[in-house]
C-alpha cells in the first residue's frame, strides 16, 4: 500500500474509511467501532473505571503520508486539537520523498522503585541487596510467569542511596524487560511482593512500591530528513534550527516546542489504548535529565541542504495490557498501524512526534502558527456559532478571505447565512 495520498483531507469521511479498509482489511464491526455506530458496551465502560455515567468521544483521524523504517503506514490520532492530524500529514509528506522516518528503541525495560528508610548503614545495606540479588530477581520473576515465558521479567537490580531532608534513603530499582506490555501493573506487583524480603535483608522500612514513569532504558528514537523545498527553502530551514536552538536554551519555549512534539505522541498514544499520562511524564523527565528542561527533538542541516530531525524519549508503551486489549477502538487503531510489537508502536509514535515538531517550526518560521491553526480551528468555531453542517465550508472559506478568524465574526458570518442574506 502507499500511504503517500495527496488529498487524502479532502476526500469525504467515507471515501478515507474506504481506503483504509481496503488496504488494512478493517471488518464491519471494527469499522462501526470507529464510527461511533456502536459505542463501547456500558459494560465495558464500567468494567474499565469507576463510578461510569458515560463515554466521551474524541474523533480519530488518519495522518497520512507515514513510511516508517521503509514501511507506508496510516497513522490513526485521536486528538480534540484541530490542525494536529493536518501538520503530522504536512510533515511526514516532506520527508516521505526522502526516505520517510527510521526508529529504534534502546529496550523494552521498565523500572520499578522500592524506598526503604530507617537504614544506619545504607552502604552496607546496599552490599547486602547484591549479595541477594539472585533470590528477589527469581521472587519476583515466580510472581509473574506470563511475562518471562514471553522471554521477559525481572533482570537486575540497581541500589542507589539518596541523601533528603530527614534521611538517608535506600531506593532499589528493580529492572524489568516488560516485553509487549507497558508494565506498570507486572512491575508494581513485583515490587509489592518482594518488599517483606528487602525489609528482612536491610532492616529497613519500606515505604513506596511503584513504577517509574521516567523510563530510560525504553527510549525510542527516530530520525528523518525532511526536504528543503517542501519546507519552504532555504531560509525556513535555517528558521527551523534556530528554533530548535531557542527551544533547546529556554525553558519558557522549550515547554511549548514540547507541547508541540506531544500533540502528536498523545494522540497515537491515546488511539492505541495506552496511558497517555504515563508518557507524558516520561517525557517531560527526559526533557529535564540534564538538570534543565529542554526539547526533545534536534534539528540540523544536512550537507545538501535538507532539514535532518531526530527525536528521542521514552516509551512506556504497549499492545498488550491496559486498554490496549479491550477497548475496540485501540484494537483496530493497531490493525490500521499494522503493528506487531510494542517496539514497533514506539517507533510510530516517535516519529509521530518527530513529524508533529517539524510542522509547527516550520509553520512558526515561515507564516506563523496562526493561518494554518485558525483556518482549521474555525472549523469549530462555526460549529460553536450554530451553524448548519452544510454551511460550515462555506463560513470558513469567507472569513478565511476576510483574513479574520475571530468567533465574533464567524457568528456574524453564520447569522446572516441563516437570515438567508
Ligand atoms: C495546517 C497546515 C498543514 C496547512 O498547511 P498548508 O501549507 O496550507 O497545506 P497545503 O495545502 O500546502 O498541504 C500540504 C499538506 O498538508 C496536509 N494538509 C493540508 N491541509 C490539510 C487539512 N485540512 N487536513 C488534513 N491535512 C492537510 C496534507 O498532507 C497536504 O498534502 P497533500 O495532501 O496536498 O499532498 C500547516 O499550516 C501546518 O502544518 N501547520 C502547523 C499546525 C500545528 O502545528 N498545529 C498544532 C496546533 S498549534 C500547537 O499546539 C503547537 C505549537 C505551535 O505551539 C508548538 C510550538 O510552538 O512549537
Ligand atoms: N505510574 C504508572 O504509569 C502506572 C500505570 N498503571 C497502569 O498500568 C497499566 C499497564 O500495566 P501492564 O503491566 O502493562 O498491564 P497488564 O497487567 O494489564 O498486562 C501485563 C501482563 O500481561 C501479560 N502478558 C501476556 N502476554 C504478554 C507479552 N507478550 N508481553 C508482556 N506481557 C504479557 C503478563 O503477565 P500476566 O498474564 O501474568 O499478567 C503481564 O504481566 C496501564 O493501564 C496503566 O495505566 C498502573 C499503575 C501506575
Amino acid at each position: 500500500m502507499s500511504s503517500r495520498i495527496s488529498g487524502f483531507y479532502k476526500l469525504s469521511v467515507e471515501e478515507r474509511r474506504e481506503i483504509v479498509t481496503k488496504e488494512r482489511g478493517l471488518t464491519e464491526k471494527e469499522l462501526s467501532y470507529l464510527s461511533g455506530e456502536q459505542a463501547m458496551s456500558m459494560e465495558l465502560a464500567d468494567a474499565m473505571i469507576e463510578n461510569v455515567i458515560g463515554q466521551i468521544a474524541i474523533p480519530v483521524g488518519i495522518a497520512a503520508n507515514f513510511k516508517i523504517n521503509g514501511q507506508d503506514k496510516f497513522i490513526p490520532m485521536a486528538t480534540e486539537e484541530p490542525s494536529v492530524v493536518a501538520a503530522a500529514s504536512n510533515a511526514a509528506r516532506a520527508a516521505y520523498s526522502e526516505g520517510g522516518f527510521f526508529t529504534s528503541l534502546s529496550g523494552t525495560i521498565m523500572r520499578g522503585q522500592i524506598q526503604v528508610l530507617n537504614i544506619a548503614d545504607p552502604f552496607a545495606a546496599r552490599a547486602k541487596i547484591f549479595e541477594h540479588k539472585q533470590e528477589i530477581l527469581d521472587l519476583c520473576n515466580e510472581k509473574d510467569p506470563t511475562l518471562v515465558s514471553f522471554g521477559g521479567g525481572a533482570i537486575d537490580l540497581e541500589v542507589h542511596i539518596i541523601p533528603t531532608a530527614n534521611h538517608m534513603m535506600l531506593v532499589i530499582h528493580l529492572i524489568v524487560d516488560t516485553k509487549d506490555a507497558m508494565g506498570a501493573n507486572a512491575v508494581n506487583t513485583m515490587a509489592e511482593f518482594v518488599a517483606p524480603t528487602i525489609e528482612s535483608i536491610t532492616g529497613g522500612r519500606v515505604v513506596c512500591k511503584i513504577i517509574s514513569n521516567l523510563a530510560d532504558r525504553r527510549l525510542a528514537r527516530a530520525r528523518a530528513v525532511f526536504s528543503a523545498e517542501a519546507m519552504g527553502g532555504k531560509e525556513v530551514v535555517e528558521n527551523i534550527v534556530s528554533a530548535f536552538e531557542f527551544a533547546d536554551a529556554d525553558p519558557y519555549r522549550a515547554a511549548t516546542h514540547n507541547k508541540g512534539v506531544m500533540n502528536g505522541i498523545s494522540a497515537v498514544v491515546l488511539a492505541s489504548g495506552n496511558d497517555t499520562r504515563a508518557v507524558e511524564a516520561g517525557a517531560h523527565a527526559y526533557a529535564s535529565v540534564s538538570g534543565r528542561y529542554k526539547s526533545l527533538t534536534k534539528w540540523e542541516i544536512t550537507q545538501d541542504g535538507n532539514l535532518s530531525g531526530s527525536i528521542e524519549l521514552p516509551m512506556a508503551v504497549g499492545i498488550i495490557g491496559g486498554a490496549t486489549k479491550t477497548h475496540p477502538v485501540a484494537q483496530a487503531a493497531l490493525k490500521i498501524m499494522d503493528i506487531s510489537s510494542a517496539e514497533e508502536l514506539a517507533g510510530c509514535i516517535a516519529a509521530v512526534g518527530l513529524a508533529e515538531n517539524a510542522a509547527s517550526l516550520r509553520a512558526l518560521s515561515a507564516e506563523g502558527i496562526q493561518r494554518g491553526h485558525m483556518s482549521l480551528h474555525a472549523r469549530n468555531l462555526a460549529v460553536m456559532a450554530g451553524a448548519d453542517a452544510a454551511d460550515i465550508d462555506r463560513i470558513v472559506a469567507q472569513a478565511v478571505q476576510e483574513k479574520d478568524l475571530r468567533y465574533d465574526r464567524i457568528l456574524e458570518i453564520t447569522q446572516s447565512i441563516q437570515r438567508g442574506e
